[in-house]
């Protein structure tokens, strides 16, 4: 015998109270009264604003309970959850009080929403929870809040979370966009074995480029050049960099996909290439500090060569979204592209995977497994 909380409508026709408390078994329950029973959403709000880097004592992990859905409606439980950085770029400029933000692969358990339909997966901006009701509709930014997965064919549905999502989105056309790299440039990234930049890498050797890519650990470096095929591996730790930089570009560098900031970022350009370009993706290696870190002067290079350097959010791709999926996908089974996720298994270590993702801690893109 158990205690159950029901929303019972049959009850509620024979005029007694709407909720019942019951100490039925729940089969009894259900047997006797039709009951609907409504599902209970785990969820992270976000409680105190961070204070350099995240502690778990931020975050307030509630329960829930979610009501019926209405028409135009749907309710999903994820089943992937994204680990990534603007979680922690982003942080200041949300409210405490409410879910933290993040996007999550969840399916459709009930709809009246034709556009999303029972049993589908989708990503959906939900933030970090287990059971979500949407309209699906996009945010004031024009921005999904959700979109249904196209058929991936064997590929798992993690994937719409990283090289055919998001991540992956980001790569190519943050890249191949604003780089417009040729075959036979020398392209230099950073964050390279990362969700993005290792993308970023392998899409510049298709393009026909040399490429070097700067990350933080042998283990990273080795999983680049021996598997993924980039041409050379700088270790921002405990390699001398402006020399590694030498010696990997003899000839300078055409393009710089920047995903780190700071003052790796400085000398890369100092080592760039008249009418060079630069992409800048993202400066992680500042968001973790409260004050963003000083680094050495860029606009000399910027000025000498003639570099072109822009800054890009991937939803400006949005109206080519599925583009970019298609064309990842497509290089995936070409045995093109290649990709690796770093997978942490249960809802209740979302902040581990988070401050493990903060330190570099994964290898591919950082997930959740609910
Ligand atoms: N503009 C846009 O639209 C988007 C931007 N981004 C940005 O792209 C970047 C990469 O994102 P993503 O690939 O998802 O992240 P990942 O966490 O997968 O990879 C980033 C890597 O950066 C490295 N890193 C962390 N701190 C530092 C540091 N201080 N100096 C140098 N490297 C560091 C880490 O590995 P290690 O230190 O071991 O090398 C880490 O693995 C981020 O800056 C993110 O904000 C992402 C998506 C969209
Ligand atoms: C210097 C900070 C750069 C951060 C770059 C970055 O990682 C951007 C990521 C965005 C990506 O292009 C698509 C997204 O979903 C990420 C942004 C999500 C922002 C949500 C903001 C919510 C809010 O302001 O309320």
């Amino acid at each position: 015998m158990i205690s159950i909380l029901f929303l019972c409508s049959d009850l509620h026709k024979m005029n007694m109270n709407s909720v019942c408390v019951s100490l039925f078994s729940k089969r009894h329950l259900e047997k006797f009264c039709n009951c609907k029973k409504f599902l209970s959403a785990k969820a992270y709000i976000f409680d105190k604003q961070f204070d350099n880097f995240p502690k778990a004592t931020d975050f307030k992990l509630v329960e829930e309970e979610l009501g019926p859905i209405k028409d135009g409606e749907f309710l999903t439980e994820a089943v992937y959850l994204s680990v990534d950085p603007y979680m922690r770029a982003y942080a200041p400029r949300l409210k405490t009080g409410k879910t933290f933000l993040g996007s999550q692969v969840a399916r459709i358990l009930e709809s009246k929403n034709d556009k999303f339909p029972v049993g589908k997966h989708v990503v959906g901006e939900f933030g970090w929870r287990t059971h979500t009701i949407s309209n699906g509709k996009p945010s004031p930014t024009g921005v999904p809040q959700a979109w249904v997965l196209p058929d991936f064919g064997d590929l798992p549905v993690s994937l719409a979370l990283g090289v055919l999502g998001m991540p992956g989105n980001t790569a190519y056309f943050g890249f191949l966009e604003l780089c417009q790299p040729k075959k036979g440039e020398m392209v230099f990234v950073t964050g390279a074995a990362g969700a993005v930049g290792s993308l970023v890498g392998q899409i510049a050797k298709i393009k026909g480029c040399k490429v070097v890519g700067i990350a933080g650990s042998d283990e990273k470096g080795k999983w680049l050049t021996d598997e993924l095929g980039f041409d050379h591996f700088i270790n921002y730790k405990s390699d001398d960099l402006v020399q590694k930089i030498r010696e990997c570009a003899p000839n300078g560098i055409d393009c710089y996909f920047d995903n780190v900031g700071g003052e790796i970022s400085s000398k890369i350009m100092f080592n760039m290439n008249t009418f060079g370009r630069i992409s800048v993706c993202g400066a992680i290696s500042g968001y973790n500090e409260n004050k963003p870190p000083k680094a050495t002067l860029v606009q000399y290079p910027i000025t000498m060569n003639q570099l072109r350097m822009e800054g890009f959010i991937v939803h400006r791709w949005l109206d080519r979204w599925f583009e970019g999926i298609e064309q990842n996908r497509k290089w995936i089974q070409e045995g093109k592209l290649k990709y690796r996720e770093t997978v942490t298994h249960g809802f209740e270590n979302m902040f581990n995977a988070f401050a493990d993702m903060l330190k570099g801690g994964n290898i591919g893109k950082a997930l959740v497994k609910v």
